[in-house]
């Protein structure tokens, strides 16, 4: 039996619904509409087309954006001014700052310097130390993290005491979908480069998470019969026969894993729909948060 397949499209919809209707009654209560400042430096063309889909989701749902766009020479002392002037703004609840930066530019101390209440990427490290902290609660949980989580929560009845192996320990994904699987009291194993015996490891998996950034990695024999598979990877490989010359893979050999796994999360409109609508519900808690 084949794998279900999680329309992530389907479940951002969800979302992006719940955020809107939110967004409504906001706004007829006389409330200002959330709103979003987006920082593009420089002029990579998927960070340009991922600003303007997330330009146009907040449009979708009532969310003010106000867009930002430096030249690739920007200089630190720019971009900080800007972030700066963005966390004094009453109009902004939300700062999202378009990675990767310019090579020049320290983007530690760029996301450090957003204020932790309108961290709508949830990468300031007082939002991350508290997702990993018991008891504590961040004010933003970084937005690809989230839509695992959502994506998991949908396809296991109970995550408490399952066994979740996250293959990657980026800042962005791997880590934070780590301490959010821990939050959820999973049995957590963190995968990567030094990992000995990785397929073994990840056969442990009744929930995995492919997070590394390498094109079907993740074969069929990886994987437990009737495993829960989300690939957060997004990786273009050479494809002669397709017109643009390349496909999208994930980090996940999909038409083998989903001959073995019992769900799969698929790539392209897997977890990257997810991502987007997550910045909207961080969002508008952004502007929730601004009204205590
Ligand atoms: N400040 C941030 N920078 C980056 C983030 C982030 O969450 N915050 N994540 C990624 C890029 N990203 C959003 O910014 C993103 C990536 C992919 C998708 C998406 O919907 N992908 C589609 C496929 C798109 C394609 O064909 O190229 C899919 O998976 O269906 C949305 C957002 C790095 N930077």
């Amino acid at each position: 039996m084949t794998a279900t397949i999680l329309d992530g499209k389907a479940l951002a919809a969800e979302i992006r619904a719940d955020v809107k209707a939110r967004v409504a009654a906001r706004i007829a209560a006389g409330k200002p509409a959330p709103g979003l400042a987006t920082v593009l430096v420089g002029d990579n063309p998927a960070s340009q087309s991922y600003v303007r889909s997330k330009r146009k989701a907040s449009a979708e749902v009532g969310i003010e954006s106000f867009g930002y766009e430096l030249p690739a020479t920007a200089s630190q002392a720019e971009v900080e001014k800007l972030v700066s002037e963005l966390n004094a703004d009453p109009k902004v609840n939300g700062i999202l700052v378009q990675l990767p930066l310019p090579g020049h530019l320290d983007e530690e101390r760029v996301l450090n310097l957003i204020s932790i209440e309108k961290d709508v990427d949830g990468f300031h490290p007082v939002n991350i130390g508290r997702l990993a902290q018991k008891g504590r609660e961040p004010s933003f949980v970084p937005c690809t993290p989230e839509g695992c989580m959502y994506m998991i929560q949908k396809s296991v009845p109970k995550i408490e005491g399952i066994n979740a192996v996250v293959l990657g320990r980026s800042n962005i994904v791997g880590m934070p979908v780590a301490l959010l699987l821990v939050r959820a009291n999973a049995t957590v194993t963190i995968c990567h480069s030094r990992t000995r015996n990785l397929p073994d490891v990840v056969r442990q998996a009744d929930v995995l998470v492919a997070a590394v950034g390498k094109p079907e990695m993740v074969r069929g024999d990886w994987v437990k019969p009737g495993a829960v598979v989300i690939d957060v990877g997004i990786n273009r490989v050479d494809d002669p026969s397709s017109p643009k010359g390349y496909r999208m893979v994930g980090d996940v050999n999909f038409d083998e894993v989903k001959e073995v796994a019992g769900v799969i999360s698929p790539v392209p409109g897997g977890v990257g729909p997810m991502t987007i609508a997550m910045l909207l519900r961080n969002t508008l808690h952004g502007a929730e948060l601004s009204d205590k």
